[in-house]
C-alpha cells in the first residue's frame, strides 16, 4: 500500500462504523487496520454484525490510542457525543489524522455546543484547528488539514440545497423554514423507545422542535455564507422507513427568478461535482433516488403568487450525512479524486 492509507474505526459496533466498513473495505487506497470497540473487544466484528462474514475478517479493538498510532495513519470517530472532544487531541498528539463523524467538533463556539448539546465542549484548540468538511462548500480547507469535522446528517442535506441562493444574494436568509424527515437509522442503533417499531411504524412524528442541535451548526454555516447572522426555523420529523433524509426548505425569493434561473444557478455553483445532482424542469428527488448512494439530489418549485421558492434536497443519511461524506473528505485531505471509492449508484427499488 504504498500510497494509501490504513484506517481505524472507533464506534465500529454501530450504524456509522458498519457503513465506513461496508465503504473502505472496497476502497482502492484504503486498508482497515483496526475496527474498536469499547465494549465487544476481542470479539470478531462479524459476531457483531454477521452481514460482514467472510467479508471483513477482523476481531474488534481495544480503544487504545498507542495501539492504533502503531496500526493505522488515520482514524474515523463514529462515537456518540462527548467522546471525540476528549479523545481526537490525544489521537492528534500522537500523530493520528482524525475524522470525526460526531457533533463534538463542527461548532466553533463552545458555548453553542455545551447549550445544544448539554456536554462540556472540546478544548478552543481542538475546536480551531477542525474544519468543517462539508464537501462541496468547504472542500478547499479539507486539502491538507489533519482534523475534520464531518456535518450532520441533516446539515449535509439542508446546507447543500441553501447554500447557492444565500452566496447569490437570491434568497432573504431571514424567512428560510426548513421542514426535514429522517429515516430511524440517523438515531443509531442504540435501542429507545421513541425507535421502537410500535412506535414509529405507520407513524410519522416531528421532535426538538426548536431544540435540535443541527440548528446551530446549520446556522452557522449560513450565517458565513452569507455574510451576517442567520436564524432560521428548523423542524425534524421522524419517518417510518431505514434510511434517507428529505429536506424541504422555503425562502422568500429576492428580485424575479424563475425556476429555469434557480436551476441554471444550482448546476452552475456544483458544476464538476459528482455528488450533487441537481433535478431539471422542476422534478423533485425522492429518498430512493439516492438509498445507499453518496449523492445529494435537489430540485426546485418558484411560487410567482408567494414570491417563494421551495427547494427539496435528499441524501441518504448513513452515507452522504455520515460514513461517505467522511470517505470523500479522507479523499481530499489526501489529495486524491474526491469520488474515489464512492462511485457507486444508489440501490433502486
Ligand atoms: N446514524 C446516522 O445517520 C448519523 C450519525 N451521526 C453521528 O455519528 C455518531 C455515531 O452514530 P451512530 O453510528 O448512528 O451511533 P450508534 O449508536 O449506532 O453507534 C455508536 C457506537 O459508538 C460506540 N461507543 C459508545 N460509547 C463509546 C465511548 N465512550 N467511546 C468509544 N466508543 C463508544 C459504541 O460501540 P461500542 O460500545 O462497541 O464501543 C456504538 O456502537 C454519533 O455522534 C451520531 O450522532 C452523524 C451523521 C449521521
Ligand atoms: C432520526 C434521528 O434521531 N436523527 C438524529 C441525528 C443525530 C445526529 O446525526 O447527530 P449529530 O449530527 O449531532 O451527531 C437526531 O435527530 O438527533
Amino acid at each position: 500500500m504504498s500510497h494509501g492509507v490504513r484506517a481505524a474505526i472507533i464506534g465500529a459496533t454501530g450504524y456509522g462504523g458498519a457503513e465506513l466498513i461496508r465503504l473502505l473495505q472496497a476502497h482502492p487506497l484504503v486498508q482497515i487496520t483496526s475496527v474498536i470497540s469499547t465494549s465487544n473487544a476481542g470479539a470478531p466484528l462479524a459476531e457483531h454484525f454477521p452481514h460482514l462474514q467472510e467479508i471483513v475478517l477482523d476481531v474488534l479493538d481495544v480503544l487504545d490510542v498507542d495501539l492504533i498510532a502503531g496500526k493505522a495513519d488515520v482514524v474515523f470517530l463514529a462515537t456518540p457525543a462527548g467522546v471525540s472532544a476528549e479523545l481526537s487531541p490525544k489521537l492528534l498528539a500522537a500523530g493520528l489524522k482524525v475524522i470525526d463523524i460526531s457533533g463534538d467538533l463542527r461548532l466553533k463556539s463552545s458555548a453553542d455546543y455545551e447549550k445544544w448539546y448539554k456536554k462540556p465542549a472540546a478544548s478552543e484548540e481542538a475546536l480551531a484547528r477542525s474544519i468543517y468538511g462539508l464537501s462541496e462548500v468547504f472542500g478547499d480547507e479539507v486539502k491538507g488539514s489533519d482534523l475534520i469535522a464531518n456535518p450532520g446528517c441533516y446539515p449535509t442535506a439542508t446546507l447543500l440545497g441553501l447554500i447557492p441562493a444565500v452566496a447569490a444574494g437570491w434568497i432573504d436568509p431571514s424567512t428560510i423554514i426548513i421542514d426535514a424527515k429522517s429515516g430511524v437509522s440517523g438515531s443509531g442503533r442504540g435501542v429507545s423507545l421513541g425507535v421502537h417499531y410500535s412506535e414509529v411504524n405507520e407513524n410519522l412524528t416531528a421532535y426538538k422542535v426548536n431544540k435540535h442541535q443541527h440548528i446551530p451548526e446549520i446556522e452557522q454555516a449560513l450565517s458565513r455564507v452569507a455574510g451576517k447572522p442567520v436564524i432560521t426555523t428548523f423542524t425534524t420529523h421522524l419517518v417510518p422507513m431505514t434510511r434517507g433524509i428529505m429536506a424541504t426548505m422555503y425562502a422568500s425569493v429576492n428580485g424575479e427568478r424563475t425556476l429555469e434561473d434557480f436551476t441554471e444557478l444550482y448546476s452552475q455553483y456544483y458544476e464538476g461535482r459528482k455528488f450533487v445532482r441537481i433535478r431539471k424542469n422542476g422534478k423533485l428527488p425522492s429518498t430512493k433516488e439516492v438509498f445507499g448512494s453518496n449523492y445529494c439530489d435537489i430540485g426546485f418549485a418558484v411560487d410567482e403568487r408567494t414570491g417563494r421558492v421551495t427547494i427539496v434536497s435528499v441524501i441518504d443519511n448513513v452515507v452522504k450525512g455520515a460514513a461517505g461524506q467522511a470517505i470523500q473528505n479522507l479523499n481530499m485531505m489526501q489529495g486524491w479524486d474526491e469520488t474515489t471509492g464512492l462511485l457507486f449508484a444508489p440501490v433502486y427499488p
